[in-house]
């Protein structure tokens, strides 16, 4: 690493289960955070924030795109802050954020990959090869507990993801069927983090509700990639957004009053943010519908991010 390389990645945003797929199923959202590393000549480790999560999110080693830049760092041999300080070289980082915390929509697991991404792409001097992005993947995968958010977020799309060990992640891509638009309804103020919402979750499933949450979960990539009509059966869940009701009630009233009018609404991961696979028909109704109730949700409509996390830039000052 010399000083003046820069390196800059975008990340974009996801929504995990989409109802029977839990911790496997991810789905990329047009919704991007960036972000850039930047090698000085002054010692020490600067972080620059803006944007969601700003004013609270810690400004050191700890920042966690800052610990995933340094886990992809240390995987290619490159040195840390402290041994660049030995050779006068420091980095700054700068993240700007547009996804939102804590609400379901993937933000840790997108600080995860984007740093990971800024590492290896400082490493390899700019490009990320596709074995990179199976690190990456590998690697946001395991420090999250559960690839779904974090594959979506590498690879945009539609992802089903494994763990074949505790070790090892691997990824499906799909494309969503383009008659089918993504609608993200956010509560204005409450936050739930994920450690909360599985929490909750009992450790033990009947397998009745088992049977038919594999039956549910193999229809749901049918109707994203190939007939969108089946998507209301397609997202029914029973193993986790009746069991954690009481920490996102709003959220399941909003989810049941949608599903009883036939759209596919589902909790967008952990919550609370609600995710409607709305058929591009009928987007624009349900947008309507849900205005017209006067609560105070805000409505994204995304799209899906036909590609994960990308270089943005990079530039080598003489
Ligand atoms: N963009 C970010 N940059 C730095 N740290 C983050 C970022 N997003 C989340 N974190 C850290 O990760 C912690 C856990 O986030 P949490 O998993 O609750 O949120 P989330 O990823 O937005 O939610 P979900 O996984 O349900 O979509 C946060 O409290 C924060 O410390
Ligand atoms: N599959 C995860 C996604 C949240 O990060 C959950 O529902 O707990």
């Amino acid at each position: 690493m010399r000083a003046g390389e820069r390196v800059a990645v975008s990340v974009p945003a996801s929504s995990a289960n989409l109802g029977p797929g839990f911790d496997a199923v991810g789905l990329g959202l047009g919704l991007r955070d960036a972000y850039a590393v930047h090698v000085t000549s002054s010692p020490g480790l600067e972080l620059a924030l803006a944007g969601e999560g700003a004013d609270e999110l810690p400004t050191d080693a700890t920042h966690l795109v800052a610990r995933a830049l340094h886990t992809a760092l240390e995987v290619c041999g490159e040195p840390w802050v402290e041994e660049l300080g030995e050779q006068g070289l420091g980095l700054h980082l700068e993240c700007r954020n547009a996804i939102p915390m804590s609400a379901g929509l993937g933000s840790s697991a997108a600080a995860l990959v984007g740093g990971l991404a800024l590492g290896f792409a400082l490493a390899r001097g700019g490009a990320l090869t596709d074995a990179d992005l199976t690190l990456v993947n590998t690697h946001a995968g395991i420090a999250e507990g559960h690839p779904d958010n974090s594959s979506a977020s590498v690879y945009g799309g539609l992802t089903v993801s494994w763990m074949p060990s505790p070790r090892a992640v691997r990824t499906a891509r799909l494309a969503v069927h383009e008659g089918i638009e993504p609608l993200a309804l956010l509560p204005q103020t409450t936050r739930l983090s994920t450690s909360t919402a599985r929490g909750v979750l009992p450790s033990v499933v009947a397998r009745a509700d088992a049977v038919e949450q594999a039956a549910r979960a193999a229809l749901l990539t049918h109707a994203m990639t190939a007939d969108p009509t089946l998507l209301l059966d397609a997202t029914s869940d029973r193993l986790h957004q009746e069991q954690r009701r009481e920490v996102y009630p709003e959220s399941m009233g909003v989810v049941d009053e949608l599903r009883s009018l036939g759209h596919a609404a589902v909790i967008s991961g952990a919550g609370p943010a609600v995710l409607v696979l709305a058929r591009v028909e009928v987007a624009e109704a349900v947008v309507t519908e849900v205005r017209s109730w006067g609560r105070t949700w805000r409505v994204l409509r995304p799209g899906v991010a036909a590609e994960g996390v990308r270089v943005e830039g990079v530039r080598v000052e003489s």
